[in-house]
């Protein structure tokens, strides 16, 4: 029998403060700067989960080695090396460690292969492979075209490279980080509009960080320095606990996610304000309060989609529906995002409607649903927030939250007891 979760309502406003796990996208990212440059850094507030000990794993089958010490949530990591040869990395679920390791590995001339689990051979990776080929690796598709298992190897000659924006900046981003180390750095221009902007401003945020500058989207060739570096709490897991405020209300404060947040997603405080909850911003928190009426919206989310299906959640208990749209791309995430939310709502009998770039959802009261997530953590995390409200709700499932939150369920318990 299939695993299950059951959420309890609770009958009472909430009154908490929460500090979720690091960044996944910050020590992914983290992780290859200080993977490629020569010396030791020390990554500390790294997150624990499925796709970062992919990543820590694909920098040390690039050559790193890597100490990883979880209860301080720290990760020692000596940079500089290069792949063995035959290096396999296995990104498991994680598109982020897919797309950032691909053009790593192709400054090796070594041969490496990039895999991952059934459902990352299903999501796209044309546009990065296409883009390696221009700047001079060498790439096969061992599967279909355009889809993992590949392998590539270097040197890349760098320079001018084009490369679509509006599937995924995943492509953008891991390429901007292997840019310093191609012979003639990297020019890239863009041949669609790209979506999830401003995780490529935290792209360059984080190479800056580690010693190398972006102008636009030009790269010189450089190096990286190794350093210290903090990481700050995950913006799309507070999505959870600053939607459970907007739902249950009362009051949640995220800890440690200020005002200078690397991180777009912490505008989805910005959206629930829209809605007609109050958002208080300092330097090193994040509150949200809600006591009276929630509104619904029009909302393009392109920049902030991880926390669209938050925002679906929501939706449902507002007095009047809720338009997201401009995230037409978030069908080629870990399942299809737009299909599984609209088919999961309805299962509790809520009126949600699938549009080509997103949902519309007409406010209703759930009845019990048992919800199915499609192996795709942000289903899980996001539909349980339903029975803090509704009697009945169960997640089928649950441990996929492991991917990014492997303690979800244990962190939103403790915030609603
Ligand atoms: O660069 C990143 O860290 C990420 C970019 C986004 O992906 P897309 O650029 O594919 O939208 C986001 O959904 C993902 O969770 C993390
Ligand atoms: C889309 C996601 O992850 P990735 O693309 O890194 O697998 C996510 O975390 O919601």
């Amino acid at each position: 029998m299939t695993e299950s979760r059951a959420v309890s309502p609770l009958h009472r406003p909430l009154d908490a403060t929460v500090r979720p796990p690091g960044s996944k996208s910050i020590t992914n990212r983290a992780l290859l700067c200080a993977a490629l440059a020569p010396g030791e850094s020390t990554l500390t507030g790294a997150l624990f989960a499925d796709d970062t000990r992919a990543m820590m794993q694909a920098v040390a089958a690039l050559g790193a080695s890597v100490t990883a010490d979880p209860p301080s949530r720290t990760v020692t990591v000596a940079g500089g090396g290069a792949p063995a040869p035959g290096a396999i990395v296995d990104a498991r679920q994680s598109g982020t460690t897919s797309r950032f390791a691909l053009p790593a590995a192709a400054l090796f001339p070594t041969r490496t292969v990039v895999d991952g689990t059934a459902q990352l051979r299903a999501r796209p990776f044309g546009p990065v492979l296409d883009a390696l080929r221009q700047v001079g690796a060498k790439v096969e598709e061992l599967g279909e075209p355009g889809f993992l298992p590949a392998a590539v190897s270097g040197p890349m000659h760098g320079g001018a490279v084009h490369v679509s924006g509006h599937i995924s900046s995943q492509f953008l981003s891991g390429l901007l980080m292997a840019g310093p180390l191609m012979r003639d750095g990297l020019e890239v221009s863009l041949t669609s509009e790209l979506v999830s902007v401003p995780y490529v401003e935290m792209t360059k945020a984080v190479m800056a960080s580690f010693g190398v500058t972006v102008e636009g989207l030009t790269v010189r060739p450089g190096a990286y320095t190794p350093r210290v570096y903090d990481i700050e709490p995950d913006a799309s897991a507070a999505s959870y606990f600053l939607g459970a405020a907007a739902i249950a209300g009362g009051r949640v404060t995220v800890s440690g996610l200020g005002t200078a947040s690397l991180q777009g997603d912490v505008r989805f405080a910005d959206v629930l304000e829209r809605m007609g909850a109050t958002v208080t911003r300092t330097g090193d928190s994040l509150t949200v309060t809600r006591s009276g009426p929630l509104h619904g919206i029009d909302v393009d989310m392109a920049d902030i989609s991880d926390t669209a299906q938050t925002l679906a959640a929501v939706a449902v208990f507002a007095d009047s529906p809720t338009r997201v749209r401009g995230i037409g791309f978030i069908r080629g995430k870990e399942t299809d995002r737009i299909a599984a939310v609209v088919t999961e709502l309805r299962r509790a009998g809520i009126d949600a409607v699938e549009d080509e770039d997103g949902f519309t959802i007409t406010p209703g009261t759930p009845a019990p649903a048992r919800f199915e997530t499609y192996e795709d953590h942000r289903m899980a995390m996001s539909l349980s927030l339903l029975g803090l409200r509704a009697p009945g709700i169960e997640i089928l499932d649950p441990t996929c939250v492991a991917k990014t939150y492997p303690d979800f369920f244990a962190d939103l318990d403790a915030l609603t007891r």
